[in-house]
Order: C-alpha cells, then sequence, then structure tokens
C-alpha cells in the first residue's frame, strides 16, 4: 500500500469527522494507549463545572447538578463500551484503586480459597495490588497463569489486552475456565475500553477495572471506571468502606451498612471537576460505532505491520491473528529506548517500555491512515540511517 492508497482510505472513513473533535497536535501522536489527546470540547466542560456549577451553584449543586449521582451515571455511559448493563458500572478513584477493591471482595466471595492467579509481565500496579491485597488476607498467595487454574484459586486476576504486547486474552474463554474451578475472574481494560468491542456480559466476567484516560481521552489522572456483575452485588464485600458506599450516608451515624446495587464500591466524594473530562470524552463515543473503531484500527495496526515487516533488527510483539490484537503494535529493537528517542525528536511521538520494546498505540478517533504510513516511513529512515546512534539519544531519562 502506498501513501495515495492511505489518502483514498482516509477519503472513505466513516469515522474521520471525528477528528475535528479532538485537539490533534502536530506531528504524529501515536501514545493515545498511554494519554489520549484533548477533546475540543472538554475545556468548556470543566469551565462548566468550576465556573457556573461549582463558582455560582456552590453546594446546591450536589443536587441541582446530580454530583451525589455522578458515579453511576458515568458508569451507566461507560457500560455500553464495556459489554455491562445499566447499574453495573461507577466511574470513580484510580485504576489502582478500584483493582484493590474488586480484587479483596473477590477473595471475600471465596473464602478459603488462596490463590490470586496472575501473569507477571502486566502492568506493575497489578501485580503490587494484588501482592497488598494478598497481604491482607493469611496464606494467600500468587500465581502465574501459566501454572493453572485449579480449586485452589479464588480469582483470575488479568489484563484483557496486555499494555506491553498488545495481546488480547479470549476473556470469554478464560473466565469460564476460572469458573469451572469456582474461581471468579476480574479484568484490567485499561488498554480495551474505548479500543476494541468488549463484552463482559457476554464473557460472564465476575469484575472489571480500567482507565478513562487512554482511549476514552479523559486527561491526566482522571477517574477510573470499576465493573461487578450484578449477580455479586448483594453479597460483595469491599474494605474501603467509606461514606459514599453506604446505605444513608447523610443519616452520619456510626456502623457502615453497604447501599445496595454498584453504589457499595465508592468509597470517598467523587473527584468531579475531573469528572467533568470524562462527561465530554464520554460524549463523543455516543455517536461512534465500536464496530466501525475496531475496523480502523485492526486496518491501521495491519498496515504498520505489513509497512515494518523486515526492519533490519526489529521483531514484531504483537500479535497477528486479529482477535488477539489490541490497538497498537509493538516491536522489539535492541536499541529501542533510542529510536524512540530520536522519533520523538521527529514529531513521532510512540513510547518505549522496558527492556527492548516499542510501542505505537493507532487511536481510530482521531488518527489517520496516512498518518500510519508516515509513522511507518519515519522508523524506516531512523533505522535505515542509524539516527538513533547519535548520542542525545542514548541516555535513559524519566520514561513515560
Ligand atoms: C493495565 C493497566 N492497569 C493500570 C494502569 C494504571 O493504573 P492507575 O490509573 O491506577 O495509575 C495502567 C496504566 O497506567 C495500565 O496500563
Ligand atoms: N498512567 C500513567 C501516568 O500517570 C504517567 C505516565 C504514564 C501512564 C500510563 O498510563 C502508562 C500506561 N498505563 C502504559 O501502558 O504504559
Amino acid at each position: 500500500m502506498n501513501r495515495e492508497d492511505c489518502l483514498r482510505l482516509d477519503a472513505a472513513d466513516p469515522l474521520a469527522p471525528l477528528r475535528a473533535e479532538f485537539t490533534v497536535p502536530d506531528g504524529l501522536y501515536l501514545d493515545g494507549n498511554s494519554l489520549g489527546v484533548l477533546p475540543r470540547r472538554t475545556p468548556a466542560k470543566i469551565a462548566d463545572l468550576v465556573e457556573r456549577q461549582w463558582g455560582e451553584g456552590l453546594i446546591a449543586s450536589w443536587n441541582t447538578e446530580g454530583w451525589f449521582e455522578r458515579s453511576q451515571s458515568l458508569g451507566d455511559r461507560v457500560a455500553p463500551l464495556i459489554g455491562a448493563g445499566p447499574g453495573e458500572v461507577v466511574v470513580c478513584d484510580s485504576t489502582s484503586v478500584n483493582l484493590f477493591k474488586t480484587l479483596a471482595a473477590a477473595l471475600r466471595l471465596r473464602p478459603g480459597r488462596r490463590v490470586i492467579v496472575v501473569e507477571r509481565d502486566t502492568f506493575p500496579t497489578d501485580l503490587y495490588i494484588a501482592e497488598g491485597v494478598a497481604g491482607l488476607f493469611p496464606g494467600v498467595r500468587m500465581r502465574e497463569l501459566a501454572d493453572g487454574i485449579d480449586e485452589d484459586v479464588a480469582v483470575v486476576l488479568l489484563s484483557h489486552t496486555d499494555y506491553r504486547t498488545g495481546a488480547v486474552h479470549d476473556m470469554k474463554a478464560v473466565t469460564q475456565e476460572a469458573h469451572r474451578h469456582g474461581a471468579l475472574a476480574l479484568w484490567d481494560l485499561c488498554h480495551s475500553a474505548g479500543a476494541l468491542p468488549v463484552d463482559l456480559t457476554g464473557a460472564e466476567a465476575d469484575f472489571a477495572v480500567g482507565c478513562t484516560y487512554k482511549y476514552l481521552n479523559a486527561g491526566p489522572g482522571a477517574p477510573a471506571f470499576l465493573y461487578a456483575a450484578a449477580r455479586h452485588h448483594e453479597a460483595a464485600d469491599q474494605p474501603l468502606t467509606g461514606w459514599f458506599g453506604h446505605s444513608r450516608p447523610f443519616d452520619f451515624v456510626p456502623g457502615y451498612a453497604p447501599a445496595q446495587g454498584i453504589t457499595r464500591f465508592l468509597a470517598g466524594t467523587p473527584a468531579l471537576v475531573a469528572m467533568a473530562a470524562v462527561d465530554a470524552g464520554l460524549e463523543i463515543f455516543e455517536s461512534v460505532d465500536l464496530a466501525e473503531v475496531r475496523a480502523k484500527s485492526l486496518a491501521m495496526t495491519d498496515l504498520f505491520i505489513e509497512l515494518t515487516a523486515g526492519l533490519p533488527g526489529v521483531e514484531l510483539v504483537t500479535p497477528v491473528p486479529h482477535e488477539r490484537r489490541g490497538s497498537q503494535v509493538s516491536l522489539r529493537h535492541p536499541d529501542a529506548h533510542a529510536i524512540v528517542q530520536a522519533l520523538i525528536a521527529r514529531g513521532v511521538v510512540g513510547d518505549f517500555r522496558a527492556p527492548d520494546v516499542m510501542r505505537f498505540g493507532f487511536t481510530p478517533l482521531y488518527l489517520r491512515h496516512v498518518d500510519v504510513f508516515d509513522a511507518a516511513e519515519a522508523l524506516s529512515e531512523v533505522i535505515r540511517d542509524g539516527a538513533h546512534r547519535d548520542p542525545r539519544f542514548s541516555a535513559r531519562g524519566k520514561v513515560t
């Protein structure tokens, strides 16, 4: 495929008009899988929250603006993106904190079982939280997925799409395998939500968490989401028992009594200013067909894989089969870090993940096929010309 072919694809792309919804930076930004770009409507949303709702409405806005229910109402808008039903998702806290709550709740739903199944190459916060939670439950320990699921396992905690490789698990098959042994399945959807259709209900997943600042474009540190299947609400017992999860928070009584439904997964006062950006990011998705997002994502990653195949020293890490691939392409190279730096110096922003992986995220809402072509050209040029050998690119600074 040549550049003209890409321009033709862009002219026929049903998602092309959405690019105008975003402040797309100059150059090529292929890091939307780490931090999505700014939607044009976000500053006005935040300004309205701050100046009108807070500045003018003050305390009354808790009622008049629906602040009290904002975690649940935003959760209901995340739900269709991840195959959840109404009342099964809340937006609150960070992914790490939501992992803590759901993991502990899962262990309490499976008393006597001593194993949390994880993958050692997963995004480390998942492992750190699992370690922390395990430490609170006597006898509980972690086990590698490859070592199997059996009747000792309380919960299987996996990233649906792997942050480093872009590999996607078969959510339904793994969840079924967990259930066959009486274990629960908890999915980290950080690299899936908004990138590809997810069907938590169809997979009969038990719990899920994920962030809103990648493909959902809600900005740095935006609150995360938490899913708990409705069938677990009654019995679920999460340990961050703050007043927002209480059944009658304004009775101000001692003694915790969990709220009904998904609300019991809340802890403290939600970050309303930051949630205005979640609102903006989700609004854009209301007019988006995720099947179209997926089709374009696969076309873009296919193209990048095709155009970078055979580059000297480069090895494809991301799986080739579509059903196993997220919305990024990861390539291994011994000089991965320097190459990424050389690309950034040319305005092509991907990122590096230790020890030797270059990641390129493809976000169908605001990237074009021609961007994929130009990024692959830039990568080929850097490697062919040895531009990354410039000493400027050899220093390892702080990596994001
Ligand atoms: C798979 C995965 N889980 C969790 C996180 C982050 O969690 P938190 O938002 O709590 O920093 C990330 C990225 O930062 C991630 O890629
Ligand atoms: N959450 C991040 C942050 O607070 C600072 C820098 C990067 C991030 C990330 O999101 C990293 C990302 N999860 C990754 O896949 O590498």
